[in-house]
C-alpha cells in the first residue's frame, strides 16, 4: 500500500525513541521529520540513524532565520545529508531565502511562514493585527518568487496559499489534529482528513502519534482514514 502523505515528527531528546519510532511508523507514512530537539543533540548521526531504520525520505526541520552569508553557509553544511525539505523562516526575506535555494539545489528549501502555535493575540502582539491569512499569504508569495519549493502553513490557510502560488509548489501542514486529540501548543489546527481536502500535500503530524502507546497503530489508522477520504 502506498505509504500516506505524512511526515512523523520524531520530537523526542533520546535517538533510541526515534529509531524505535521511526521502524514503528515507516511502513505507513512517505517521510519522517527530524527537527531542532533531536538534531541539536545528535547531529547527522542521527539523520544517518533514522534511515536505517526505515525513514528514507527525511524533513529537515531546522528553521533557519539569519543573515543570508550565514543561512547559505548552515544550508550548505547539511545539504550532502539530501533531505528531501528543509525548513527556513519566510520572514527571514528574499535574500536569505535565495541564499538557501542556491546552496542545496537537490533540497526543497520550504519556508515556514506563520507558525501554526500563533494565534491572534500572539500575532497582534509581533505587530501583525488581524487573522493570520494576510501575513501567510504576503510570506507565501514572497518566499516562492526567492526559490523556496515548499510551504508550511497551516491547514487553515492552504485553500488560500493555492490560490496564491499555484500548482507544483508543496504546501505543508503541521497544526493537524484527528477529532478528539489534545491540541496542545497549536492554535491554527483541522483535522487530517481536511487538511487534505484543503490541498495540502504533505500533513506533519507529532503527538497525536508519538504520544500513542503505539505509535504504528496510530499512524496506520490515520493514513486509513485518509485513504477512506480520498
Ligand atoms: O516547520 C514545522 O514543521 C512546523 C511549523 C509550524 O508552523 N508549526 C509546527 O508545529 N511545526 C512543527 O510541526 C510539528 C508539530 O508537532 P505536533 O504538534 O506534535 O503534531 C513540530 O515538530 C513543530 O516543530
Amino acid at each position: 500500500m502506498k505509504p500516506a502523505p505524512i511526515a512523523v515528527a520524531l520530537d523526542t531528546d533520546d535517538i533510541a525513541t526515534a529509531v524505535r519510532w521511526t521502524g514503528q511508523v515507516a511502513p505507513h507514512v512517505s517521510t519522517v521529520k527530524v527537527g531542532l530537539e533531536l538534531y541539536l543533540r545528535y547531529g547527522r548521526e542521527v539523520v544517518t540513524r533514522v534511515r536505517e531504520a526505515g525513514g528514507e525520505r527525511l524533513f529537515l526541520d531546522l528553521k533557519l532565520h539569519d543573515i543570508p552569508a550565514t543561512v547559505e553557509k548552515a544550508v550548505r553544511a547539511v545539504a550532502d545529508l539530501t533531505p528531501a525539505y528543509l525548513t527556513v523562516h519566510a520572514s527571514g526575506g528574499t535574500t536569505m531565502i535565495k541564499a538557501a535555494a542556491a546552496a542545496a539545489p537537490e533540497t526543497k528549501i520550504t519556508a515556514v511562514t506563520v507558525l501554526t502555535s500563533m494565534g491572534e493575540g500572539d500575532l497582534a502582539e509581533i505587530g501583525l493585527a488581524g487573522p493570520a491569512d494576510d501575513a501567510v499569504r504576503r510570506l507565501a508569495a514572497l518566499a516562492v518568487g526567492a526559490g523556496a519549493r515548499a510551504l508550511v502553513c497551516s491547514p487553515r490557510e492552504v485553500a488560500l496559499v493555492r490560490a496564491e502560488v499555484g500548482a507544483g509548489i508543496d504546501l505543508i501542514t503541521p497544526g493537524v489534529r484527528p477529532a478528539g486529540s489534545a491540541a496542545d501548543d497549536q492554535t491554527r489546527i483541522a483535522t487530517p482528513e481536511s487538511a487534505l481536502a484543503a490541498g495540502a500535500d504533505l500533513l506533519v503530524i507529532g503527538r497525536p502519534i508519538t504520544r500513542d502507546s503505539d505509535p504504528g497503530r496510530a499512524a496506520a489508522e490515520i493514513a486509513a482514514a485518509l485513504r477512506a477520504a480520498g
